[in-house]
């Protein structure tokens, strides 16, 4: 068993006759949370949809030699948990049934769940901090309580890898630490975890790796110390940025837009 659980070499894929992503080569490894970076538009979604089996570029998405987007729905189940950008409930289910939904990938026709299922969702729930919502309609819930109750539901799935698009954003301080915390739990289990991110400050401390996405291709790929460069920030991202180190790992905190004067 090799150290990479998900992986594209040269994916290119073309949206509308556009071409979104351009000679993406991504390797995901077991143990490893690897946070996905790049400016509005840059390819980050579409990438991890095609990491998910959604969508089809012109290099297959291979996980343990299989092609996901021929896996059926169920095989892919469990081996890929996706959490997407858009985590709005469209029903009101009550959150722990909701949760176990996770589940249901594991479990044949008709079959209920079992005393590891429930504890893997009581698990789920304690981790995302919504145990205390769980007889609540989800459809009840605030943004950031419903964000991280989709995020406990990708999280029973208990698949080998996690691809979560911006779990962190509309999260307050205290949950988006909870968010990567958990997040790296998971990868520190030798699960495969991807992370798409818009603070650069989370990414370089949760994140043992950094790929940031530029015009659908992969501008930089490497350890946070290394990706986090000041001339790699202006030059992807157009800003200016303070870099320092302190004893939690990186601080990368926006200064202003690059060639203008900090404030
Ligand atoms: N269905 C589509 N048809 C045509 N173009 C699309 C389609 N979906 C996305 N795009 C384009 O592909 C590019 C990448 O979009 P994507 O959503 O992957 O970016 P992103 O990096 O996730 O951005 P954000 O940070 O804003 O979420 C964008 O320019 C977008 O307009």
């Amino acid at each position: 068993m090799t150290g990479i659980a998900l992986e594209t070499r040269g994916l290119g894929l073309t949206l509308s006759g556009r071409p979104v992503l351009r000679g993406v080569e991504l390797g995901l490894r077991r143990g490893e949370i690897l946070g996905l970076l790049g400016p509005n538009g840059a390819g980050k979604t579409t990438l991890i949809r095609a990491l998910a089996g959604q969508l089809r570029g012109t290099a297959p998405v291979l996980s343990e030699g299989a092609d996901v987007a021929r896996l059926g729905p169920e095989a892919r189940a469990r081996r890929i948990a996706y959490l997407p950008q858009a985590r709005v409930v469209g029903w009101p289910v009550a959150v722990a049934d909701l949760v176990a939904l996770g589940r249901h990938p594991w479990l044949r026709l008709g079959q209920r769940m079992g005393p590891r299922d429930r504890e893997i969702c009581a698990a789920a729930m304690a981790v995302m901090d919504v145990a205390a919502l769980a007889m609540r309609p989800a459809t009840e819930l605030s943004g950031g309580e419903q964000a991280r109750v989709l995020a406990a539901r990708a999280i029973a799935q208990d698949t080998p890898v996690l691809l979560a698009d911006e779990p962190a954003s509309g999260l307050d301080p205290a949950h988006q630490i909870g968010m990567m915390s958990a997040l790296r739990r998971i990868a520190a289990e030798g699960r495969a975890v991807l992370v798409s991110l818009h603070d650069l400050s989370l990414a370089a401390r949760w994140c043992d790796r950094l790929v940031v996405l530029d015009e659908g291709m992969i501008a930089a790929d490497g350890r946070p110390e290394v990706v986090m460069q000041a001339a790699l920030l202006e030059r992807v991202f157009g800003i200016a940025a303070r870099i320092e180190r302190d004893e939690c790992g990186l601080l990368v905190a926006p200064t202003g837009l690059a060639g203008m004067a900090t404030r």
